[in-house]
C-alpha cells in the first residue's frame, strides 16, 4: 500500500500507532492516519473489523484507546450515527441549535440547505427516517465542524433515499468543507463520495486508495467498476 502524502501543516486528523483490544483480542493494531483539511475519507471493512471502534476513538468517545504515539483531532467536530438520535421532546429547529445560543437563523439556513424549510416546528416523530437523518446532518454542520465523523449514516435508509442523501452530503461538504471520515460497508457509497478510501482488515489499513474519478461518478462507468472490483478483492469478496 502506497503511503498517502498530505501537507503536514494542513492536517485535521493525525493518529499514530493507535491500539485497541477487547478482552485480549486486538481490534486496532497500531493505526496511523492523516486526514487533511476538507478531505473526504471513507472507511470500509468487514463486519467486526473495527470501523466503529476507530471512529469512536477519533470522536474521543473511547478513553481506553492506547498507543505509543498520539491522537490529534479538532475540538470542533461532529458525529452522525446510523440513527438520527434526535431529542423527541424538542422541535426540529431546537434539535439543530441545541447547545448553541443565538443560532436560530443559522439553524433555519441549515434546515433550508437540507431541504426541510417549513418543518422547523415539527416534532422528530412527525418526520420520516430520511428526514430525521437530514436534521441530524443539519445539527452536525450548523457548528461548521472541522471534522465530520459519520458512522453508517445512511445504513438504515432505503436505496432510493440513500442515493438522494449521497447527493445531499456531497453538496453540503462542497459548501461547508469539513474533513470527513465516513464509515460504511457499501463500496459504491465509498467510491461515489470519497476522495480516498481506506480498508480496515485484521486491525490495520490494508488499502489507502485515492479515487481518481471525475464527477458525476456513475456506477456504470468502467473505471468505477475497476475500483469496485479492486476494493471488493481487498475486502476478501471474490469478483468474477
Ligand atoms: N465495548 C466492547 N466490548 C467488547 N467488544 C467490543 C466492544 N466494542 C466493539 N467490540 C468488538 O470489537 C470488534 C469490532 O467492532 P466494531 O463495532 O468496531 O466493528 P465494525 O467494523 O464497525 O462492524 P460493523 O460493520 O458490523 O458495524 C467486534 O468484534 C466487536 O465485538
Amino acid at each position: 500500500m502506497a503511503p498517502h502524502t498530505v501537507a503536514i501543516d494542513d492536517l485535521v486528523v493525525q493518529t499514530q500507532n493507535l491500539h485497541r483490544s477487547f478482552d485480549g483480542r486486538t481490534i486496532l493494531d497500531g493505526l496511523n492516519l492523516r486526514i487533511a483539511r476538507g478531505e473526504f475519507v471513507a472507511l470500509l471493512g468487514r463486519s467486526g473489523s473495527g470501523k466503529s471502534t476507530f471512529l469512536k476513538a477519533l470522536a474521543e468517545l473511547d478513553h481506553e484507546v492506547t498507543g505509543s504515539g498520539h491522537l490529534d483531532v479538532p475540538e470542533n467536530r461532529s458525529v452522525v450515527f446510523q440513527d438520527a438520535r434526535l431529542l423527541p421532546w424538542l422541535r426540529v429547529l431546537e434539535n439543530v441549535t441545541l447547545g448553541l445560543t443565538g443560532a436560530d437563523d443559522a439553524g433555519r439556513r441549515m434546515l433550508r440547505e437540507v431541504g426541510l424549510t417549513g418543518r422547523e416546528r415539527s416534532w422528530p416523530v412527525e418526520l420520516s427516517g430520511g428526514e430525521q437523518q437530514r436534521v441530524a446532518l443539519a445539527r452536525s454542520l450548523v457548528r461548521e465542524p472541522e471534522l465530520l465523523l459519520a458512522d453508517e449514516p445512511f445504513g438504515a435508509l432505503d436505496a432510493l433515499t440513500r442515493i438522494r442523501m449521497h447527493a445531499l452530503l456531497k453538496e453540503l461538504c462542497a459548501r461547508h468543507r469539513p474533513a470527513v471520515l465516513l464509515v460504511t460497508h457499501d463500496v459504491d457509497e465509498a467510491i461515489s463520495l470519497a476522495d480516498r478510501v481506506l480498508v480496515l482488515e485484521q486491525g490495520t489499513f490494508v488499502e489507502d486508495l485515492s479515487i481518481d474519478l471525475a464527477a458525476p461518478r456513475q456506477p456504470d462507468n468502467p473505471r468505477f467498476g475497476q475500483l469496485r472490483r479492486h476494493l471488493l478483492t481487498k475486502l476478501g469478496v471474490a469478483t468474477h
